[in-house]
C-alpha cells in the first residue's frame, strides 16, 4: 500500500518516485480515490493517492489506467469499465472510484494549482500537460486581460456573476488576480448587488459545492459533516442562516451566496489565502413560500426550525468548529434574522472569536465614515443628532458604537451619549412611551418624546444633522424627507445603507438632485458618479467589505481570541485615516477601494495593535512594523513556478 500526499508530491515529484518500482515510474501521477472520507489520511486530511486496501486491490496501473477489483462486490472491469461501473445493474451499488493525476489533465482540473495556457514549456513538459494545451504560452496579465474582455460582452450581471464563479472553480488565482487588479469593476459583480440577484436565483445556478451546507438532517454528525471539507486548516468562517439576505428577506439555502462572496472579499481584499477560508450555510428551513414551491430550490423544503431545535444545531456547529479547527478559528456571523442575530452574539462572545458583521462591521464602516466627515467638514461627533430608519442589527449597532466613540471622546456616560441618537423602526419613532413592547436591543434608544409615526415628520421633530437608513426598504428617504434634510443643514449627511440597489433608500441621484448638490452621500450597494450642476459627485460605498477583511486579517496575524469593541473602534479609526482631502473633495467619505489592500493592512495593523494591549493576542511576540507584517501575510495570486 503506498500512500502520498498531494501537495507533497505536487512540490516534489521526484522526491516521490523512489517509493515505487521502476516499472510504475511512468504513471505515478496516477491516484486511485474512493470518495468519502474513509479513504482519508487520518493524520493529515489529506486525499490518500492509492486504494484503499480495506475496500479494493489495486491490481495493475498501466499507461495511466487502473484495474480495480472491489473484493466485495467483485466487480472489475478492462479498461473499457476500469471500475465496473457500466456492467453494474441499477441496483447493485457501485464504489464512487474516480482516478485522477496529479499532474496532467488532473492538473487542469484543479483550480488551485491550474494555471491554463500560462502553463510554461517546462511545465508542460514535466507535468504531462503536452498535447492537453494548444502550443501558445500566455502570461498571467494577459490571461487577466482576456478574462475581462469576455466579461465585459456580457450584458447581464448575472452572466458576469456566473463567469466570475466559473473562474473561480477552474483557476483560483486567475480569480483573484482579475478581482484584486479590477476590483471597483467586479466587486458589484461578486458582491452586492449582483450577489443579492445570484442568491435569489442560486437554485438555478448552483453547479457545484462552494461551501459546507449543514441542515437539520446533520444533527449529531456536525463535526463529520465538517470533516468532509477537504482544507484542513481553516482560518475563519463566515456562516449564515440564511433568514435575513442583504435586505431581501428569507432566501433559506440559498443565502449560501453570501459567504461565498464575503470570503472572496476576505482574499482579494484582506489577504486571507483563499484555502484557509470556508463558507457555511446552516439549513433549519425556510419560511419563504416562493421557496418552498420552487422545484429548483435547493434547500430542506420544511419552515424553519425555532427555539430549542434551532439552538441546539447552532451550538452543535460552534463547538464542533472548535475542536475541529482550535480556539483561534473566527466566525464571522453574516445575514442572520434580528431575533437570533442578537443572542448568537451574546451567547458565543464570550467562548468563541466571534464577530456579527451586521451589527458590528458595519457599525465600524459607518463610524469611519463620520469620523472623516467630522475631519472635513469640521465640528465633533458630539455636536451631532443622529436619525436612523430602520432598528435592527445595522441600526443599533451602528448607533452603539457612535455612542461609544463619543463617550470616548468626551468622557459623557454611555446612557447620555445615546441620548443624542434616534431610530425608526416600521412603527414609527422608538420613543419611552413604548418600551415595554420593545425588542431587547431597541430599548436604549427609547428615549423620551411624543410618539411619530411618519419618517418626515420625525426629521423635523429631531432636526438630525445626520440621517442613516438601514430598514431594508427602497425608496424610503423621499423627496420630502431629503428636502427636510436640507433644509435644515448647509452640509446634509445622508447614508443609504441598505442592499442591494434596489433597497437603497435613495439613489444618489436623488441625494443629490433633491439636496440641490449639498448631501454628502453614501450608500451600501454602488451608484456611479452622478453630475450635478458643474460637479461630478463621487457616492462613497458605505460598506462593511471596507471593515470586516482587515479586521479579520489583524484578528488572525495577532492570533487574537476575542473581538472587543476597541478592535472596532480602531478598524474605524484606521479606515478613517486613509481618507484624503482629495478624496473628500469629490464628495467621498471613504478612500477608493482600488487601494483596498493598503487599507486592509492598516486595518489590520490597528486591530492587532489593540488585541495585544487587550490581552487578547497570543501570537508573541508582537512584530515590530505591523503595518509591513500584514503586508507580508497577503496572499499572493501570482503563479508559482512547478518543478
Ligand atoms: N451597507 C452595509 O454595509 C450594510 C447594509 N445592511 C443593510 O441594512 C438593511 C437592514 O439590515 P438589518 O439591520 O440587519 O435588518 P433588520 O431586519 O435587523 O432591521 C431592519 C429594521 O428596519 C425596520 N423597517 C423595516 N421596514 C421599515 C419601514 N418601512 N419603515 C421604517 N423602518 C422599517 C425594521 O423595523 P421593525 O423592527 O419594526 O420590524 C427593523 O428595525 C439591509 O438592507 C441590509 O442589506 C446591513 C448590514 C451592512
Ligand atoms: C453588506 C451586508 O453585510 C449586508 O447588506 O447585509
Ligand atoms: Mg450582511
Amino acid at each position: 500500500m503506498f500512500s502520498l500526499n498531494r501537495s507533497a508530491f505536487l512540490n516534489n515529484p521526484a522526491s516521490i518516485s523512489g517509493s515505487f518500482p521502476d516499472k510504475h515510474r511512468r504513471i505515478l501521477p496516477t491516484r486511485v480515490v474512493v470518495a468519502g472520507s474513509s479513504n482519508r489520511d487520518k493524520s493529515n486530511g489529506s486525499l490518500l493517492m492509492a486504494t484503499d486496501e480495506s475496500t479494493a486491490t489495486l491490481k495493475e496501473m498501466r499507461d495511466g489506467y487502473a484495474e480495480v477489483v472491489d473484493p466485495k462486490s467483485g466487480v472489475s472491469g478492462g479498461v473499457q469499465d476500469v471500475y465496473g461501473e457500466d456492467t453494474a445493474t441499477e441496483d447493485q451499488p457501485v464504489t464512487p472510484w474516480s482516478v485522477s493525476v496529479a499532474s496532467g489533465y488532473s492538473l487542469l482540473r484543479d483550480p488551485h494549482h491550474n494555471k491554463g495556457l500560462a502553463f510554461s514549456e517546462k511545465e508542460r513538459n514535466s507535468h504531462y500537460l503536452r498535447g492537453l494545451l494548444p502550443p501558445t504560452v500566455i502570461s498571467q496579465e494577459l490571461q487577466v486581460k482576456k478574462m475581462l474582455h469576455n466579461i465585459r460582452q456580457y450584458q447581464v450581471p448575472l452572466q458576469k456573476y456566473m463567469a466570475m464563479m466559473d473562474l473561480q472553480e477552474r483557476n483560483q488565482k486567475l480569480f483573484y488576480k482579475l478581482l484584486i487588479d479590477n476590483v471597483e469593476e467586479l466587486l458589484p459583480i461578486v458582491y452586492t448587488p449582483t450577489v443579492g440577484e445570484a442568491c435569489q436565483k442560486y437554485g438555478s445556478i448552483y453547479s457545484r459545492p462552494q461551501g459546507v451546507f449543514i441542515s437539520l438532517k446533520d444533527k449529531g454528525k456536525v463535526l463529520e459533516v465538517l470533516r468532509n471539507w477537504p482544507e484542513k486548516n481553516i482560518q475563519v468562517i463566515v456562516v449564515t442562516d440564511g433568514e435575513r439576505i442583504l435586505g431581501l428577506g428569507d432566501l433559506g439555502c440559498h443565502g449560501m451566496g453570501i459567504p461565498v462572496g464575503k470570503l472572496s472579499l476576505y482574499t482579494a481584499l484582506g489577504g486571507i489565502r483563499p484555502s484557509a477560508c470556508l463558507p457555511v450555510t446552516i439549513d433549519v428551513g425556510t419560511n419563504n413560500e416562493k421557496l418552498l414551491d420552487d422545484e429548483f430550490y435547493i434547500g430542506l423544503r420544511q419552515k424553519r426550525a425555532i427555539g430549542q431545535e434551532y439552538a441546539e444545531l447552532l451550538h452543535e456547529f460552534m463547538t464542533a468548529v472548535k475542536q475541529n479547527y482550535g480556539e483561534r478559528i473566527l466566525i464571522q456571523f453574516e445575514d442572520f434574522a434580528n431575533h437570533n442575530a442578537f443572542d448568537l452574539l451574546e451567547k458565543y462572545g464570550t467562548t468563541h472569536l466571534v464577530f456579527n458583521d451586521d451589527i458590528q462591521g458595519t457599525a465600524s464602516v459607518v463610524l469611519a465614515g463620520l469620523i472623516s466627515a467630522m475631519k472635513f467638514l469640521g465640528g465633533s461627533l458630539a455636536d451631532q443628532r443622529f436619525l436612523f430608519l430602520g432598528a435592527g442589527e445595522a441600526g443599533t449597532g451602528i448607533a452603539e458604537l457612535i455612542a461609544l466613540e463619543i463617550s470616548k471622546q468626551t468622557n459623557m456616560p454611555l446612557e447620555e451619549t445615546r441620548k443624542k441618537i434616534w431610530l425608526v423602526d416600521s412603527k414609527g419613532l422608538i420613543v419611552s412611551s413604548r418600551l415595554e413592547s420593545l425588542q431587547h436591543f431597541k430599548k436604549p434608544w427609547a428615549h423620551e418624546h411624543e410618539p411619530v409615526k411618519e419618517l418626515v415628520d420625525a426629521v423635523n421633530a429631531i432636526k438630525p444633522t445626520i440621517l442613516i437608513g438601514t430598514s431594508g426598504q427602497g425608496r424610503t428617504f423621499t423627496k420630502e424627507v431629503v428636502e427636510a434634510m436640507a433644509s435644515l443643514n448647509e452640509k446634509p449627511i445622508i447614508f443609504s445603507l441598505s442592499n442591494p440597489t434596489s433597497q437603497s433608500e435613495c439613489t444618489a441621484e436623488e441625494a443629490y438632485t433633491w439636496s440641490q448638490g449639498r448631501a454628502i452621500f453614501a450608500s451600501g450597494s454602488p451608484f456611479d458618479p452622478f453630475e450635478y450642476g458643474d460637479n461630478v459627485f463621487v457616492p462613497g460605498q458605505a460598506n462593511n467589505a471596507y471593515i470586516f477583511p482587515g479586521l479579520g486579517l489583524g484578528l488572525i496575524m495577532s492570533g487574537a481570541i476575542r473581538v472587543h469593541d476597541d478592535m472596532l473602534l480602531a478598524a474605524a479609526e484606521a479606515l478613517a485615516g486613509q481618507v484624503t482631502q482629495e478624496n473628500f473633495d469629490k464628495g467621498l467619505l471613504y478612500p477608493p477601494f482600488k487601494n483596498i489592500r493598503k487599507i486592509s493592512a492598516h486595518i489590520a495593523a490597528e486591530v492587532a495593535a489593540k488585541a495585544y494591549e487587550l490581552g487578547l493576542a497570543t501570537r508573541l511576540p508582537p512584530p515590530k512594523d505591523l503595518v509591513k507584517y500584514a503586508e507580508s501575510c497577503m496572499y499572493s495570486p501570482a503563479y508559482r513556478t512547478y518543478r
